[in-house]
């Protein structure tokens, strides 16, 4: 029998792999109340890949950190199939991050020390079921990178080793943070043309953070956030390949 799921379009995707119920993250620092999420009611489902656009201070990073089991709210729920994330303790936390949740950030975070090849095997020697290291860096186009130190590679040959090391573990979410916030376009596009394979051949749930409209259009959905809140979720009827992209 054909799966529900193999016969919606790919724009609507509909097993959920995280969700939100009511995310509130409020910072105090002295006398002063920081609301940096206001209720979040949201759900990311398995194999969609999201873009969250939104003003500086929207809350986004937070929101991120949170889904990654990185921080807790404040108040509200936070649910990763039927297990809730939010009552797990330290050590379930950090087991659901190292198994489950891929991460990228602006800045590589490279050991300079380490060879590509040597930075993705740091993670994939912890994981249950990983890929191979060289597997990872032939799928973000660095097959031919691998005994390469950071410090001989560009800024987003770093940034494909970085996402090659987030998914060598195989996870199921994948979380960007302005991955191209520090590169130039042409090699923007690139990073982004790496993430866009991840999650079309691994089916990897990404939810991804950008100031660039215009990388919008790579998404299944796209969330805009305002003041700690979702002000708008737009589904991309016709998601655009990122190597058609300019900016
Ligand atoms: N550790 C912290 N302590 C105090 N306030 C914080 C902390 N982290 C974030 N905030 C505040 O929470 C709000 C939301 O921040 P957040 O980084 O989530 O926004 P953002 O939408 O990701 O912004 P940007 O696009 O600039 O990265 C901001 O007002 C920020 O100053």
């Amino acid at each position: 029998m054909v799966s529900q799921a193999n016969t919606l379009p790919e724009t609507e995707p509909q097993t959920p792999s995280i969700r939100t119920r009511g995310l509130t993250k409020i910072y105090r620092t002295g006398e002063v109340e920081v609301r940096a999420l206001n209720g979040v009611d949201l759900t990311l489902y398995q194999s969609e890949l999201v873009v969250l656009l939104g003003a500086s201070g929207s809350g986004k990073s937070t929101l991120l950190n949170i889904l990654g089991g990185l921080d807790r709210p404040t108040h509200g729920k936070v649910f990763f199939g039927d297990a809730e994330l939010t009552a797990f303790n330290e050590s379930a936390l950090t087991r659901f991050r190292r198994d489950n949740v891929g991460f990228v950030f602006q800045f590589y975070n490279l050991i300079p020390s380490l060879t590509a090849r040597e930075n993705v095997a740091l993670v994939t020697e912890i994981a249950p079921a990983p890929m191979a290291p060289a597997e990872a860096l032939e799928m973000v186009g660095l097959g031919e990178r691998l005994d390469h130190f950071p410090a001989q590679l560009s800024g987003g040959e770093q940034q494909r080793v970085a996402i090659a090391r987030a998914i060598a573990k195989q996870p199921r979410i994948l979380l960007c943070d302005e991955p191209t916030g520090a590169l130039d376009s042409a090699s923007g596009v690139i990073v982004l043309e790496a993430i866009q394979r991840v999650n079309q051949e691994l089916g990897t749930t990404t939810a991804l953070i950008t100031h660039n409209a215009v990388i919008a259009d790579m998404a299944d959905r796209v969330i805009i956030f305002a003041d700690g809140k979702i002000h708008e979720t737009r589904v991309n009827k016709d998601k655009r390949r990122v190597s058609e992209m300019t900016w």
